[in-house]
């Protein structure tokens, strides 16, 4: 952890010092954040709480207030909409399952290891999976949750994640409306609710045609996030900056396809399972 001076060094341990007793008068008691545990307790890593905080800190320049009131609010989300339950237990569509992929190069890059893969250019025949934007949600906020599950908060070279978006196949001469209100929600809660998660974000096989299309989202996204965008229109340029994606069709080292590099399976953290069994057991009494 790095702190530039002494009051960004203050905002942090007063915020660590706060914390149980915001937790309890605003948050309603929740302290999970990303599956894991913010209080000391079963299940308490404290270099991973503190690496979490640290994070809050650093997105809202250390200004107290900011940073608990958005700590909070992030608390009070988590509790009402459920992301781990998106990631792990709840069911999506096929369709949706289909186009997002995770990869983890351990050897890649600092901040690169963990990436997810968003082919919304297949998305663009399948217009359906977007009539729903809570639907939508629960599907992207469980992938994000499951990238997240693949960091390591105790390693800086391992505690964002990157992100591909690749557009091969899209042709639109107009902003579809359900798209366009899915791809703001999305980008509002991950800007509230994830920050300094995202190390890069990678705009593939983006048709010259559309770079209108960029025009228009980019305004949903605040000038931090923005910095970190690369837009292609070459997919095969990617392996420049991610040199384990796969050759074929990426431009990578590696011999094998996005399909073949997939990881499948996440774990939940211990406290992930621990919540759910407690709310199993809330359910079944
Ligand atoms: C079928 C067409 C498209 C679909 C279905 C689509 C879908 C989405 C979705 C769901 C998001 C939310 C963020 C996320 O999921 O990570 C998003 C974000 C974004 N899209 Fe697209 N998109 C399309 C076309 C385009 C095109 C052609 C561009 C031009 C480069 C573009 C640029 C962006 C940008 C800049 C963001 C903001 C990313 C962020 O804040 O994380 N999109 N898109």
């Amino acid at each position: 952890m790095k702190f530039a001076s002494d009051l960004e060094k203050k905002t942090f341990e007063k915020l660590v010092e706060q914390l149980p007793s915001l937790i309890e008068k605003k948050c309603q008691g929740y302290d999970e954040m990303y599956g894991y545990k913010l209080l000391p307790g079963e299940h308490y890593d404290e270099s991973i709480a503190h690496a979490l905080v640290y994070k809050y800190c650093k997105a809202y320049k250390f200004q107290y207030d900011e940073v608990a009131s958005n700590l909070c609010s992030t608390l009070n989300w988590r509790r009402e909409f459920d992301p781990l339950s998106a990631a792990f237990s709840e069911r999506h569509d096929e369709t949706l399952n289909n186009v997002g992929l995770l990869t983890k190069y351990d050897d890649e890059q600092s901040n690169r290891k963990v990436v997810t893969w968003n082919l919304y250019g297949e998305l663009s025949k399948q217009k359906q999976v977007f009539a729903d934007v809570n639907k939508f949600l629960r599907y992207r906020v469980g992938l994000m949750e499951r990238s997240i599950g693949l960091l390591d908060f105790k390693d800086e070279t391992n505690d964002y994640v990157a992100q591909v978006h690749d557009y091969d196949g899209v042709s639109m001469w107009r902003m579809d409306p359900d798209i366009k209100k899915c791809t703001k929600q999305v980008i509002a809660v991950f800007q509230k609710h994830y920050p300094e998660m995202l190390s890069a974000k990678f705009f593939i096989n983006v048709p010259s045609l559309l770079t209108w299309v960029y025009d228009v989202v980019k305004r949903f996204v605040n000038e931090e996030t923005r910095r970190k965008f690369v837009v292609l229109n070459d997919g095969t340029k990617l392996g420049q900056y991610l040199p384990a994606a796969p050759s074929k069709l990426y431009g990578g080292n590696s011999k094998q396809t996005l399909e073949e590099q997939n990881v499948l399976e996440v774990k939940p953290t211990p406290y992930a399972l621990y919540l759910f069994e407690q709310k199993v057991g809330a359910d079944v009494e």
